[in-house]
């Protein structure tokens, strides 16, 4: 069988340097080519710490696709680059699968359309891990009992978005159980600005941001008597790479526009 060729953009990043690897390391994937913002020109092995890999190197996602050819982009950029590099790659007929957080319901509305209109798969995980995804799936079975919710993320502090991708995913999934309304008293007033945090129909998004931390969240439900806390830990960026493998294999044999893994997950 013919192998997954691929080029990931944002290949020195936290999670780029990951997914290379990840790549690398699996049998029926090879690396096509890296998009960085830097270094046209170059091969990956002169840039970063790949030894064995001699890829290129190019800084325009249309340089690129006019000179390898690819079923696969994998992007873990910022969402600027991220929307720019989903939508030339689906023009080329390349396949997105985007880890890249923070793109607007308009960007995702604007991707679900050029989509259709190509008849390709494409897959936005605004979370690859596992973990990740059952959290989010127990939390909007807990919204249909629960209608008091409030979310904390944390993340370390180099993260550019707030809140995170999960985080509003989460939301989004519990929204789908929950009737819209106004948490905590309605007559609270904040007497110091965003101490109750994002509001997200009523329900508030708390983003906390240290050096120390990866990616973590914690959902709380408080009903009469009681509280219910999901929790969902990754202590390492490896965490993420088992469910981009899953989701290049399955971007492949799909037509559709995809928002979350739990959507493809059995
Ligand atoms: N979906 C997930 O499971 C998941 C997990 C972790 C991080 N993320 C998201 O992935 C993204 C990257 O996170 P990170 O921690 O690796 O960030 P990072 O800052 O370590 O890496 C981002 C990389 O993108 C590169 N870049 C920026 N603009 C570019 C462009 N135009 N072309 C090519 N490369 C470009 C930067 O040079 C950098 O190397 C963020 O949006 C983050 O929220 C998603
Ligand atoms: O490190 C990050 O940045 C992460 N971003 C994603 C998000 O915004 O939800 C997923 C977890 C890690």
């Amino acid at each position: 069988m013919e192998k997954i060729r691929i080029v990931i953009a944002g290949p020195r990043g936290r999670m780029g340097s990951e997914a290379v690897r990840m790549v690398e390391e699996t049998p029926g994937f090879e690396l096509a080519a890296v998009l960085d913002r830097k270094n046209n020109g170059r091969k990956l092995n002169e840039i970063g710490p790949f030894q064995e890999s001699d890829v290129p190197v190019f800084a325009d996602i249309e340089d690129c696709l006019q000179s390898v050819k690819a079923d696969v982009l994998i992007d873990l950029t910022v969402p600027e680059a991220g929307m720019h590099h989903a939508r030339i790659a689906l023009s080329y007929n390349v396949r997105p699968v985007v880890g890249t957080t923070g793109f607007s319901q308009e960007e995702l509305d604007e991707l679900k359309e050029l989509v259709r209109e190509k008849g390709i798969g494409c897959i936005i995980a605004p979370n690859f891990a596992i973990g990740a995804i059952l959290m989010m799936k127990f939390a909007k079975m807990a919204a249909k009992y629960f209608q008091d919710v409030e979310i904390i993320e944390m993340h370390h502090d180099r993260k550019l978005d707030a809140p995170s991708g999960t985080a509003l995913k989460t939301a989004q999934m519990i929204s789908e159980e929950r009737r819209k309304q106004k948490q905590g008293h309605p007559e609270e007033k904040e007497t110091l600005k965003g101490a109750r945090g994002a509001d997200y129909e009523g329900m508030r998004i708390h983003s906390v941001r240290l050096p120390g931390l990866i990616a973590h969240q914690e959902v709380l439900f408080g009903s009469v008597g009681q509280t219910l806390t999901l929790r969902h830990d990754s202590y390492t960026r490896t965490s993420f790479m088992s469910g981009v493998k899953t989701a290049v294999e399955t971007v492949m044999k799909i037509d559709t526009f995809v928002y979350g893994l739990e959507n493809i997950m059995e």
